[in-house]
């Protein structure tokens, strides 16, 4: 079966399952890659000066032997997130040392380690075969896949998946992602595709709708509670768009700090009213390298005082890291909750820890999501409850450029990419739930 094939099977509307089954599967196909051999090519220049569109490829390459509890999926579109630029920049590490440790595991992990890495941790797609196993899906299935890769032979994870000791990112921490033509998935990666969404709209919210879900609403995460008021860092961006979303729709009350009037616009437009642009207002919370500045945290909590009619925050949505963190912990609440998933500006932090103590303040740490959350978090897509924050598409060969333009903060929202998908719009299933949610759907676009 050629690549063509492929889609025109994707794209019939008298396919079933049957057809993608007894079709044999292409050799090669298209991927988003970065280079073994190419790792210290950015040695010695600073954090921004590393350009994504110098080390990522596009290359052909075979396509993956598939093993049980796996699927390979034909990949509609797929989207950009900032593992994919630290994997380009090779910041803070390179991701080939994930994939020799994976190598290691077993004869089937093995594959992953190669020469290259397909990269990408998102994707809406078409299931194409299924592995020995695999029961829950069938080639024909039209699905998104969560990038939470577990193999959970200890007991460790099997409370939560995040815990297993295997316990890796797909597309970061294993090969074969999700920005490329074909991608290889465990099957419980996969989840419904939204029907009332294009391919490339579902393809948006997965990795950072999942890690809000967590970090932000679940139990395990800061379990965010109606009247509740969410500091949300970066809240047009990739995590803060969704981060804002769930406090809207939660019923708390969300101050959201952007970096531009735009920004806030489009804050305003998802219903915040509590917005702060920490560009125009000056925050500078660093004297210097090494020294922070009380006084700019004061101004700061000021300032979410003055948004709040003199309340304090319950939770942070942590994520700028080593820039904002001292602030965080500071204007938080007694006894609340300062909730981190990242550290895009540094990860050694400093925070004055009389204020976490004294204050019965909780420092928790999140990282993605188990299946569970990333299917809750998927549900509320599929229902229209929570919209996807895709702003521009980018075919595969332009892919460096969609990841420079999130690596320099020049993008709103999520960033998408077609993989096999011919143009934007094609996919949608049910319309006249799109219809009722169309604005909503399309308020990060182009701007
Ligand atoms: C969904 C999307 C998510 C994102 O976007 S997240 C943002 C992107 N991700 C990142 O930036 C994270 C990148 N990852 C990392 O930077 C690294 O991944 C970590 C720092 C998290 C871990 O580093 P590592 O080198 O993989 O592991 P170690 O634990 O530092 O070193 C392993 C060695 O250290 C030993 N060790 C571990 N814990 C202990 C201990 N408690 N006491 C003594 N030794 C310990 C081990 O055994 C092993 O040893 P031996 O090298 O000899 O095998
Ligand atoms: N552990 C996990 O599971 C996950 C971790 N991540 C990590 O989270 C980070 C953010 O990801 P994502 O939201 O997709 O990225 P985006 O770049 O899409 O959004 C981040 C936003 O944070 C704000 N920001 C950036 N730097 C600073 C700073 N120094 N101070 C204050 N605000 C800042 C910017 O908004 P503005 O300029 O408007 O203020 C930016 O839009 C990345 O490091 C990523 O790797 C992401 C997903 C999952």
């Amino acid at each position: 079966m050629t690549m063509k094939d492929i889609l025109a099977a994707i794209q019939s509307p008298d396919s079933v399952s049957e057809d993608f089954a007894a079709q044999p599967l292409p050799e090669s196909y298209r991927a988003i890659t970065v280079h073994k051999d190419e790792t210290e090519m950015f040695a010695g220049l600073e954090t921004r000066d590393k350009d994504p569109r110098k080390s990522i490829h596009l290359d052909e390459v075979p396509l993956p032997e598939l093993g049980p509890g796996e699927a390979l999926v034909a990949v509609m579109a797929s989207s950009v997130n900032y593992n994919s630029v630290w994997t380009s920049i090779f910041e803070p590490l390179s991701t080939f040392g994930f994939l020799e440790r994976y190598g290691r595991l077993s004869e089937l992990t093995k594959r992953h380690d190669l020469p290259y890495h397909v990269i990408g941790s998102d994707l809406a797609g078409v299931v194409l075969r299924t592995g020995p196993g695999v029961n829950a899906w069938r080639p024909g299935d039209e699905v998104v896949a969560h990038c939470l890769s577990v193999e959970l032979e200890s007991s460790d994870g099997h409370n939560d998946t995040m815990l297993d000791p295997e316990q890796r990112i797909w597309g970061f921490e294993t090969n074969f992602g999700g920005l490329a033509e074909v991608a290889l998935v465990k099957s419980n990666q996969l989840m419904p595709k939204p029907d009332h969404l294009s391919w490339e709209e579902a393809a948006a919210p997965g990795l950072v709708n999942s890690t809000a879900y967590r970090q932000l609403v679940s139990r395990n995460g800061a379990g965010m509670k109606q009247g509740d008021n969410v500091l949300i860092w970066g809240a047009s961006g990739g995590l803060g768009s969704y981060a804002t979303q769930f406090a809207l729709a939660g019923g708390a009350n969300p101050i959201c700090v952007v970096s531009s009037p735009q920004k806030a616009e489009i804050c305003r437009a998802m219903g915040a009213e509590a917005i702060i642009d920490r560009n125009a207002e000056g925050y500078k919370f660093w004297k210097d390298e090494n020294t922070q500045d009380p006084k700019e945290w004061k101004r700061f909590g000021k300032r979410i005082r003055e948004l709040t009619g003199g309340e304090d925050i319950d939770i942070v949505f942590e994520h700028p890291g080593r820039e904002t963190f001292g602030a965080s912990v500071f204007v938080t609440r007694k006894g609340g909750t300062i909730t981190t998933c990242a550290s895009t500006s540094g990860y050694m932090h400093e925070y004055d820890n009389r204020y976490l103590w004294m204050s019965l303040k909780r420092i928790i740490g999140s990282h993605f999501a188990n299946y569970r959350e990333a299917w809750e978090a998927n549900r509320l897509i599929s229902k229209g409850k929570i919209h996807p924050t895709l702003s521009k598409v980018y075919s595969l060969e332009d892919t460096g450029q969609a990841a420079y333009d999130v690596h320099r903060n020049l993008h709103q929202g999520k960033v998408g990419v077609l993989a096999l998908a011919p143009e934007e719009g094609l996919g949608v299933r049910d319309h006249e739930k799109r219809a009722k949610h169309i604005d909503a759907i399309n308020r990060f676009r182009n701007i």
